[in-house]
């Protein structure tokens, strides 16, 4: 199933973070996204035409995040926005961080 099919589900923590290894696995499923923080975050820079696109944009990241129950930190300004995606609760990656991935590509191309 692609992540896009998939729903970020509640991670109560207790479970280890995804290893760089399998992380790599991911990642030509979220084309743009790359790894940061030694393989424990995802980030991705978006680009836009002025501000009130970049704008346009978060806030509908903003409502996929509230959708997923799974929210990433955005940075903005004129014609960029840079989305990092991790999960707080294992202080790492795991499965639902890609789905978002996936979904805010989704967001992006529409
Ligand atoms: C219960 C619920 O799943 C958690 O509080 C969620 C909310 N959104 C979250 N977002 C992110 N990015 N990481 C988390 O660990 C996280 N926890």
């Amino acid at each position: 199933m692609s992540l896009t099919e998939q729903k970020c589900t509640p991670c109560q923590g207790g479970v280890e973070p995804m290893p760089r290894e399998r992380a790599e696995e991911f990642m030509d499923q979220v084309p743009g996204w790359e790894l940061t923080h030694e393989a424990t975050r995802l980030q991705r820079r978006f680009k836009f035409k002025n501000f009130a696109q970049a704008n346009a944009f978060v806030d509908r990241v903003g409502e996929l995040a509230e959708a997923e129950d799974h929210h990433p930190d955005i940075t903005f300004g004129y014609g960029y926005a840079l989305v990092e995606i991790w999960t707080h609760k294992i202080g790492g990656l795991h499965e639902n961080d890609f789905i978002f991935a996936a979904k805010t590509n989704e967001l992006f191309e529409a």
